[in-house]
């Protein structure tokens, strides 16, 4: 093990905060919009350009820095990292460990999204070594969780196979690993760490019908987790812009086809107040 690896994660030495209110989500999106938070994106090939137009139309802006060398140079002033497993090609899976190191180095959040884990073997492989570097956001549906945690053989395909309330075990098992958060997402989405633990409520299944929904849905819980300072307070905060987002954009569209730009325009659309009053936290 390098001296990179045993530098803890900034999350490890952050105090728990409390609990998060929607009142909170407003105030964290504030602050999003005012830093516009520089979020790296080591992420699959199919998903690359939705998830850069995502994290512009929020506020953020987005940098798809993958390559070795440079993906170490890069985590070291981003915001905020996102490492998604979706097409984990040799070169960028170098890369992404680079990237992981260099951010908990700086005390930079990152957060793994371990795309379709459990049914295959490279990726299974790769994302305990991920997981060794203590994300301090795992970002998944209930599938990817049970697998992650070594309870499950997967989902179907990148889609999930599991309820979101049989993965809170494997959640909090991954949480007491990574001391950290994991975000299940899922009809109703859970977040938790080793202390909180809160349900996002609402959001439109038209978010699961465009590719790219969960995956850019964790680089911007990246840069939430930048803007909250919190990675658990940030990860709610994305996880609840993306239900009122996507409840706004299924009321303006007529399917899949419309809803992506949909989508993106109330990401741009969506007011502090609007989420601090639509939130539904439980
Ligand atoms: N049935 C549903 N109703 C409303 N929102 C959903 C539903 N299923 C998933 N979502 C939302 O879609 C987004 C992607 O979730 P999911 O499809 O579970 O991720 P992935 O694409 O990684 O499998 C999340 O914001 C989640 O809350
Ligand atoms: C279809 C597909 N294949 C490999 S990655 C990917 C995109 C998955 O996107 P999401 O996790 O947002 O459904
Ligand atoms: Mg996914």
């Amino acid at each position: 093990m390098s001296l990179m690896d045993s530098i803890a994660p900034s999350h490890l030495s952050m105090p728990v905060s409390g609990p998060v209110s929607a009142e909170d989500l407003g105030e964290i999106l504030t602050r999003l919009r005012a830093a516009q938070p520089l979020v790296q994106c080591l992420t699959n090939t199919v998903v690359t350009n939705f998830t850069a137009n995502a994290l512009l139309a929020l506020g953020a802006a987005p940098a798809m820095v993958d390559v070795p060398v440079e993906a170490d140079e890069f985590a070291r002033i981003a915001s905020g990292v996102l490492v998604n497993l979706g097409t984990p090609h040799g070169e960028q899976r170098a890369g992404m460990l680079e990237a992981a190191r260099a951010a908990n180095a700086v005390g930079t959040p990152w957060v793994l999204d371990p795309v379709a884990v459990g049914a295959l073997s490279v990726r299974t492989a790769f994302a305990g070594k991920a997981m060794e570097l203590r994300p301090a956001v795992v970002r998944a549906n209930a599938s990817e969780v049970i697998a992650l945690a070594g309870t499950g053989a997967g989902g179907r395909g990148v889609d999930a196979t599991d309820g979101v309330e049989s993965a809170r075990g494997a959640a909090l098992a991954l949480a007491a690993r990574t001391g950290g958060t994991v975000a299940v997402s899922g009809p109703v989405d859970l977040v938790l760490d080793a202390g909180r633990a809160v349900r996002v409520h609402g959001g439109s299944a038209l978010l699961t019908r465009v590719t790219g929904g969960g995956c850019s849905l964790g680089a911007v819980t990246a840069a939430f987790a930048a803007a909250a300072g919190d990675p658990f307070a940030g990860a709610v905060a994305a996880h609840a812009m993306y239900a009122v987002a996507s409840e706004a954009a299924a009321e303006r569209c007529s399917g899949p086809g419309t809803f992506a730009p949909a989508f993106l325009d109330a990401l741009a659309s969506t007011t502090p107040e609007d989420l601090a009053k639509k939130a539904v936290l439980r």
